[in-house]
């Protein structure tokens, strides 16, 4: 079955877009009978990326689509079976290929929606289910979430500087990571805030808007502004923006407006005009009197050339009066860092009896690198207009009940707690997606998903949105879960299987 996210771009099954040592450990816990044991995996990142003060959470639907989806075909078993070690001997025998070929994921999955705003240490997905299964699926579940959430962030700091009412045009592919890379930046960057995208498949895959101008040749081709502005304006009478910078800028806006008044004449409006290099500030004024002098007032102004975020803002400050935003390498390879840190942890496994939980950590030399045992739930306090006011991770499969007035420690620094009120009001984050590998309800279109987003980034304290030194927004340990991970750390105590 082709998996309609990734349509054509790769072969029909993703079973083996994974590292190899999923696969291995797989045959090894297969080997051991370990392979049904319950196990939960959580999928976290540590910083915010950009260092910014929060992350936008994107890919589920992607992840949930490859999970669906997660088959061995035929050609896949036959792949693995003719892989050897380096003595040449194979590496999977063909009774555990026969097991990978029926395999199918029956996992329960939870995870925040696409949009919620998140921060470190939270849990974004939650898997639980036999090991081998939930094991398998990390390196696929890393590469899309890490990977959506990246862009998706990048695109709604861009939105922010834009503000509410400009619009935003992703036109990164040709600097894309690549096809997929190109695609998936493209699905991101909507979810995260962009208006449109200029990229025609990521249109017909996702349902984008499409939009763009012309390219400098359009001009060239007819070595002469005004014939070229003509030219365009004849084809799209009605969708015309003309790129103004191929020769002198502001010569370029003087030929734009005479096709524009042209073509009033004739019962149709110019859309905009693109300015791609030089002072954007200057150009921009300069331009928009020049418009508004022809009467050309509702001409719309877009700008591109190397965009990012602080760009835009400092552009705004300086009086720009750009109303269009055509951003393309700096949102779509997340320029000022290329990839977000997602890990995938395990967290607890059944006990051998069946009965209960062996909780699990992973140590790391720095105490923030530690991973929090438990099955974690986040529970978001609310303000008295809804808006977030601090976090709490805390362990819902816990011996001990939450108290009806948690505590909430931060585990850089223990001394630093606040209790909650009683009666503040909550939202957990993660809810049920997937039981027993089976959707429970259906995910949130990719437009939905979008709106969400733009009321949770709106949602949060200017001072965590900043870019520069952005407010720290509390996120916290429950009291009992801070300490069960102590008691953990301190006993160092390895998880026995068998
Ligand atoms: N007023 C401004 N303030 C800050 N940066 C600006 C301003 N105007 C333009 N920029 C940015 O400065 C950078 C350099 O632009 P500039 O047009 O000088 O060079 P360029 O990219 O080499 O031009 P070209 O596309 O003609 O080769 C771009 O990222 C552009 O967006
Ligand atoms: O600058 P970005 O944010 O990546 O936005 C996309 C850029 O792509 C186009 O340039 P093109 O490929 O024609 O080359 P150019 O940089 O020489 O204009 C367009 O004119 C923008 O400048
Ligand atoms: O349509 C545009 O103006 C466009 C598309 C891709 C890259 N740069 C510009």
């Amino acid at each position: 079955m082709t998996s309609p996210v990734f349509s054509g771009l790769y072969r029909p099954s993703l079973a083996l877009l994974t590292d190899l040592y999923q696969l291995t450990m797989a045959y090894g816990y297969w080997k051991r009978g370990l392979h049904e044991r319950e196990a939960v995996f959580h999928l976290y990142f540590r910083r915010a990326p950009f260092e910014g003060g929060y992350a936008v959470a994107a890919g589920l639907a992607l992840a949930i689509d490859y999970l669906e989806n997660l088959r061995f075909a035929a050609e896949d078993i036959a792949y693995l079976a003719g892989l050897t070690g380096s003595q040449g001997a194979r590496l999977f025998p063909d009774d555990f290929l026969a097991y990978l070929g029926k395999l199918k994921f029956t996992c329960d999955v939870d995870a925040v929606a696409e949009g919620t705003v998140v921060f470190g240490n939270e849990p974004l997905v939650r898997v639980q289910g036999p090991l081998l299964q939930a094991q398998l699926v990390e390196t696929a579940l890393l590469t899309i979430i890490n990977f959506q959430t990246l862009i998706a962030t990048k695109a709604a700091r861009i939105r922010d500087a834009a503000g509410p009412h400009d619009t935003v045009l992703e036109f990164g592919l040709r600097r894309a990571q690549g096809p997929d890379g190109g695609l998936g930046a493209s699905r991101a960057a909507y979810l995260g805030g962009a208006d449109a995208t200029s990229n025609v498949l990521a249109g017909r895959l996702y349902g984008i808007p499409v939009r763009g101008t012309h390219a400098h040749s359009w001009v060239q081709a007819f070595g002469d502004e005004s014939q070229a502005f003509a030219a365009y304006a004849d084809a799209f009478p009605d969708d015309s923006v003309f790129l103004v910078d191929t020769y002198d800028t502001l010569d370029g806006v003087r030929h734009a407006i005479a096709v524009a008044l042209d073509m009033r004449q004739r019962g149709h409006e110019l859309g905009g005009i693109r300015l791609d290099s030089g002072d954007l500030a200057y150009l921009s004024q300069e331009a928009r009197k020049l418009l508004d002098t022809a009467g050309l007032e509702n001409v719309r102004i877009v700008a591109s050339n190397d965009l990012e975020e602080t760009l835009i803002a400092s552009l705004k400050q300086q009086g720009a009066r750009i109303d269009t935003w055509g951003v393309g390498t700096q949102l779509v390879t997340a320029y000022d860092q290329p990839a977000l840190g997602g890990v995938y942890k395990l967290a607890a496994l059944r006990t051998a009896n069946s009965q209960g939980w062996d909780f699990t950590l992973k140590l790391s030399e720095q105490q923030a690198k530690t991973s929090i045992p438990g099955i974690l739930q986040v529970r978001r306090y609310l303000g008295d207009q809804g808006q977030p006011r601090a976090d709490m991770i805390y362990n819902i499969a816990a011996p001990t009940p939450l108290p009806a007035a948690p505590t909430i420690l931060d585990p850089a620094d223990a001394t630093r707690r606040r209790p909650v009120r009683p009666s503040a009001p909550f939202r957990d984050l993660l809810s049920p997606v997937l039981r027993q590998g089976q959707l429970v309800q259906p995910l949130p279109t990719l437009a939905e998903s979008r709106v969400f987003a733009r009321q949770e980034v709106n949602s949060l304290d200017a001072s965590i949105r900043r870019f520069l030194n952005p407010h720290v927004y509390p996120v916290g340990l429950e009291q009992g879960l801070h300490e069960f991970r102590t008691q953990l750390m301190l006993a160092k105590r390895p998880v026995r299987l068998a």
